[in-house]
């Protein structure tokens, strides 16, 4: 230390202490229930099917109770990160290798990342999944029928497809593989946005124990397995 000045590592670690104190009131080395530790839903689906609505209805949830978190969306990343990119398979490919990588590197300083991408071949959603530590990643399926999606059509974008005008259209000229193993299966057709989003923010809240005690089973770091939609 020269002049009173400190090396950037001593501020750091401080601030790392002050983290762990902060978060660690047990003393136990669990997080306790207000400060779970940061994890990334990854919202899959056709163009239409409410990725970025259920995101943003996460999202209002997390910020009503301080938790600091941000929004991943393929919209957004394809006008700067990804701008160079287009929909074919290589390029899809491509697009969620960085967006996975960005969401990596987001949760890793602490965050709690929502990320909306359609993400249609599961060996895609494989590789993202495997970014993460186990228990540290939910898929969640947002599962609405292409004839639907194509009804909503919020951006006229399956119009413009139809007419040729927007190639390789995700469920028309362009594949969308089901998932075969999601932690959460949202029917946005059968269900409305608030009870689409009240489902998601049980399972995450109940999965990271949000608003809750801790309890020995929140620490498992297992997947959960699929849970089956219930009213
Ligand atoms: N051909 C084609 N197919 C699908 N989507 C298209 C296409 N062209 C443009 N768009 C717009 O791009 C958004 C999807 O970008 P993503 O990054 O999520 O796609 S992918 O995961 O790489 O497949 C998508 O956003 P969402 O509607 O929110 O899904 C569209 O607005
Ligand atoms: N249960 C639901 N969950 C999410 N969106 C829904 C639901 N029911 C109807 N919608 C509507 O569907 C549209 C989905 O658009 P958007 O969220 O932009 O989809 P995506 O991001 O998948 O392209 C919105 O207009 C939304 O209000």
């Amino acid at each position: 230390m020269v002049d009173g000045v400190r090396p950037v590592w001593y501020h750091t670690r401080k601030r790392a202490d002050a983290v762990r104190r902060f978060s660690d009131r047990r003393g136990d080395g669990m997080f306790t229930a207000t400060t779970p530790r940061p994890f990334v839903v990854w919202f899959t689906g056709l163009s239409g099917g409410g990725k970025s609505t259920l995101a943003h209805g996460l999202s209002q949830r997390l910020q009503a109770r301080g938790l600091a978190h941000t929004v991943l969306d393929g919209d957004v990343l394809r006008t700067g990160l990804c701008a160079d990119l287009g929909f074919s398979v290589a390029d899809r490919h491509e697009n969620i290798r960085r967006a996975g990588h960005v969401a990596k590197i987001l949760v890793d300083a602490g965050l709690i990342v929502l990320a909306a991408f359609i993400t249609p071949l599961e060996g895609d959603r494989r590789m993202v999944r495997e970014l993460f530590a186990p228990g540290q990643f939910v898929e969640v399926h947002v599962d609405c029928p292409l004839a639907v999606c194509q009804r909503r059509d919020p951006k006229l974008l399956y119009q413009k497809a139809r007419a040729g005008l927007v190639p390789a259209m995700t469920g028309l000229a362009s594949p969308y593989e089901r998932p075969k193993q999601p932690e959460l299966r949202i029917p946005t057709d059968q269900w409305d946005v608030e009870t689409s989003v009240a489902y998601l923010w049980e399972f995450v809240a109940t999965r990271y124990a949000i608003g809750t005690t801790p309890s020995p089973a929140r620490n498992s770091e297992g997947r959960d397995g699929v849970s089956t939609p219930r009213r």
